[in-house]
């Protein structure tokens, strides 16, 4: 559907479209939602039944609502078999044989919280669910959603280590909100299709951790003055936190997360299905910067990730905003690492 070219850091073909599979396509992945009945879970949900790539969507949650949701989506018409899996009990039947695991279990943010706020009660949820995955499909590619992202990505992989099945390709946090919502923004500036912006956005998901690149924007965003740019900047990091002021208690970004978060994970199968030149931002293990996960363009292939693309040349005030975000990066990532090995 969309074809983008991202600049410097890669000269290769970006895309998110839901539907362009190539006709060769494997067509049978086990695809797991842990957290399907939420806000993210349920539209995450609608999106990937969608998805020609899905033939196996297993549905998990913990709320009593889970077997019904599964039992909407299944009397949709498309291929995608659909299983419904509520409670503890039943996650290791939804997580056998998974392909991919994307994860938005766990609690959203309120007015006033930051995501750190969240992780006394997310941290556990995401390490139970990674031990399970460990245990019954230490092959999948892990998607993970759950907010704080910069801690919880190191959570997964320190239970996947411990259990001694880690695969630094195999684990990704999920960045690709930050992308969407900077090219729903840059396509408005410049007044064309936010479909044909290339935009990589990288560093982390909270704050100053996000850095929209805006230097490398293709086509250039139409801001000549240095405060636009650096307003747009501000408004791309603390566009969550819009969302959650506007929704007044009612929780943060659902429907545009689910949007990004299907296209993640469609690019994620597009890659395992041999795809070529499939590019997303995610948050990774690294060794790019000082931080030991980070986030930047990344090419999928058959094992998750395939190569890190990195994030090319940076003009002087994006390398004052990585200088912001690092200290940042590494305090999230110690809070992680250090629960997972409590
Ligand atoms: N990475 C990103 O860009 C974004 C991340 N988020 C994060 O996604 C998470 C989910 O947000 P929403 O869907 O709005 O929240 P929600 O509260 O609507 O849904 C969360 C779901 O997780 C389920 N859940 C809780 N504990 C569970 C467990 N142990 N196993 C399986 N499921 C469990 C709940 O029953 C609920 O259905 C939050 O942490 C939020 O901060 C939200 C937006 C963007
Ligand atoms: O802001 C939040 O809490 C949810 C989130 O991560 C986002 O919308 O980017």
């Amino acid at each position: 559907m969309f074809s983008r070219t991202l600049k410097p850091a890669a000269s290769v073909t970006f895309q998110n479209g839901f539907k362009n599979f190539s006709t060769s396509s494997q067509n049978n992945f086990k695809v797991v939602v842990a957290g399907a009945a939420g806000g993210i879970g349920q539209p995450l949900g609608l999106l990937l039944k969608q998805n020609k790539l899905v033939t196996n969507l297993a549905l998990y949650d913990i709320a009593p609502v889970t077997p019904g949701v599964a039992a909407d989506l299944s009397h949709m018409d498309t291929p995608a078999r659909v299983s419904g899996h509520k409670g503890p009990e039943q996650l290791a039947d939804a997580i056998k044989c998974a392909d991919v695991v994307v994860i938005p279990a766990g609690v959203p943010r309120k007015p006033g919280m930051t995501r750190d706020d969240l992780f006394n009660t997310n941290a556990s949820i995401v390490r139970d669910l990674a031990a399970c995955i460990a245990a019954k499909a230490p092959k999948a590619l892990i998607a993970i959603i759950t907010n704080p992202v910069n801690s919880m990505v190191p959570i997964a992989s320190e239970v996947l280590k411990k259990a001694g099945v880690y695969d630094p390709n195999r684990v990704f946090g999920v960045t690709t909100l930050d992308v969407v919502r900077a090219a729903a923004f840059i396509g408005e500036i410049n007044g064309v299709d936010p479909g044909c912006v290339s935009i990589p956005v990288i560093g982390g998901h909270s704050g100053v951790t996000i850095i929209p690149v805006l230097s490398q924007c293709e086509p250039a965003v139409k801001l000549s003055d240095q405060s636009k740019i650096e307003a747009l900047t501000k408004r791309i990091q603390e566009a969550g936190t819009e969302v959650v002021k506007a929704k007044a208690g009612g929780g943060s970004a659902t429907l545009s997360m689910a949007y990004a978060g299907a296209r993640l994970v469609c690019s994620l199968l597009r890659g395992l299905n041999g795809e070529s030149n499939v590019i997303e931002c995610a948050y990774v293990k690294s060794d790019l910067t000082e931080a030991t996960y980070f986030a930047n363009p990344l090419l999928l292939g058959k094992n998750g990730l395939e190569k890190n693309l990195g994030f090319g040349n940076l003009n002087g005030y994006e390398q004052g905003l990585l200088k912001a975000a690092i200290p940042e990066l590494l305090k999230n990532i110690k809070t992680g690492e250090d629960f997972a090995k409590k």
